[in-house]
């Protein structure tokens, strides 16, 4: 019996002393925390986030590393994009939507999901094109054009491409790694939205395109990266379609990189065939009154109706001419103030908006001090799938006057009704 009686003893205790811990913890806690507060800068605090990949243990929301590798990778994909520009025939092929697709777009996918499967392994991704027509015998062409294109292109960086993960390893390999970007989307985790080349009918004329590339956490755009190698390099340029000075090539330098990460602004910088080049803040163009607004619009008619945004325009008092350019370079310009608004305005009642259109510009054009929402003025929602299936269109403008856009949006389409 006395072999039973210590343990029971020491259990006693211990229950004593756990109820004890109980009633005195919820009084001394906050206390604790007060002085924390007091002796520790703010920066010390712990902020604790699970992170899903295996390369950072860090536990941290600055998302430093995923923007670092998004803008290397979108980078790196735009030096393959304007290869296949100045070099190739651009090997386009039409999708079952009758939309082109080029060796550009499925090269510039395969690069980006490299990278982002080399740092963030367990990271879904949700790209717009897949290797099906890249496959077989039928495909073998086309196949070789792409891995010849996505073998040969580095940036001039060792340690940028290190952090990349180097080249892929066959042509086989390259076709798993572009149909990695199957996944269905949602609303739960982290998952990478790419849109390889954004305004493919643009890229064939040489005017506007962009790699597009965004991370979602739970259904919100933390981080996103347009790389816009006809933009302008400078932000005070007047905004206009066509293709920008070719002449900075020969530094090294072309194009936009612009980026931004949840609560932390948005950023432009150069884009180069290197390492990264240094960055400076983007903001809106403070603007007081809608009427000297510019608006940008797409290029295609047949993506958003120019005839309802003349009608909205007018409306609001605008009389400068509408700027056309193709992708999401229209939420680049924007967001570093050479125009005011973008209005992308349904053309056809069924037509669903994807993701990687959109993912990347919205949190740009929110972190520049601007406001994204469809046109009954309801923010994008990310969560649904591959498609923005509860949005139709697009709205962009500086926040003092967004309303008041949405207000002659709505009267000009209810009155089409
Ligand atoms: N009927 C339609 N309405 C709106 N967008 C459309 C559309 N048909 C295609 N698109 C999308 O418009 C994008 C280009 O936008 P923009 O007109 O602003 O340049 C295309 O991206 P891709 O070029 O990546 O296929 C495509 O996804
Ligand atoms: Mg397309
Ligand atoms: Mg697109
Ligand atoms: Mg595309």
């Amino acid at each position: 019996m006395v072999t039973w009686k210590r343990p029971l003893t020491l259990t006693a205790l211990t229950v004593s002393l756990l109820v004890l811990a109980a009633s005195v913890l919820p009084t001394l806690l906050p206390r604790l925390r007060l002085l924390s507060q007091h002796l520790l800068p703010s920066a010390a605090i712990p902020v604790a986030v699970t992170r899903q990949h295996s390369t950072s243990t860090m536990a941290s929301t600055s998302y430093d590393h995923e923007l670092h590798v998004a803008l290397l990778a979108v980078q790196r994909a735009t030096l393959l994009t304007k290869s296949v520009f100045h070099n190739h025939a651009k090997g386009t092929l039409n999708k079952s939507d009758a939309s082109p697709v080029t060796i550009g777009d499925f090269g510039a996918q395969a690069l980006i999901i490299s990278a982002l499967q080399h740092n963030f392994p367990n990271d879904e991704i949700v790209a717009e094109e897949e290797a099906k027509d890249l496959r077989g015998d039928s495909g073998k062409e086309v196949r070789e054009t792409v891995w010849n294109l996505v073998r040969h292109t580095q940036l001039g960086d060792g340690k940028a491409e290190e952090v990349l993960g180097g080249s892929v390893k066959s042509a086989d390999a390259m076709l798993d790694i572009i149909d990695k970007g199957d996944s269905q989307g949602g609303g739960k985790g982290r998952i990478w939205a790419i849109d390889p080349i954004d305004g493919t009918k643009g890229f064939l004329r040489g005017g506007q395109y962009a790699v597009c590339l965004a991370l979602m956490v739970d259904g919100d755009v933390k981080v996103g990266v347009l790389g816009c190698p006809n933009l302008p390099v400078s932000d005070s340029e007047p905004l206009k379609e066509g293709i920008g000075k070719d002449a900075s090539d020969e530094e090294g330098k072309f194009g936009v990189l612009f980026s931004a990460v949840e609560g932390q602004g948005a950023r432009s910088r150069g884009l180069s065939k290197s390492g990264l080049q240094q960055a400076h803040e983007i903001h809106m163009k403070p603007l007081e009154n809608v009427a000297d607004a510019t608006f940008c619009e797409s290029v295609e008619a047949g993506h958003s109706s120019q005839g309802d945004a003349a009608a909205i325009a007018s409306k609001l008092g605008i009389t400068k001419s509408s700027v056309r350019m193709d992708s999401q370079a229209k939420y680049g310009s924007i967001a570093r103030g050479a125009g005011d608004l973008y209005l992308r305005l349904p053309v056809r009642k069924d037509y669903v908006e994807k993701i990687w259109d959109h993912a990347a510009g919205d949190l740009i054009v929110r972190e520049a001090g601007g406001m994204v929402t469809d046109v009954e003025g309801n923010r994008l929602n990310f969560k649904l799938g591959r498609t923005l299936k509860e949005n139709k269109g697009v709205i962009a403008a500086p926040k003092n006057v967004h309303s008041k856009v949405i207000e002659a949006v709505k009267e000009v389409l209810g009155a089409k009704q």
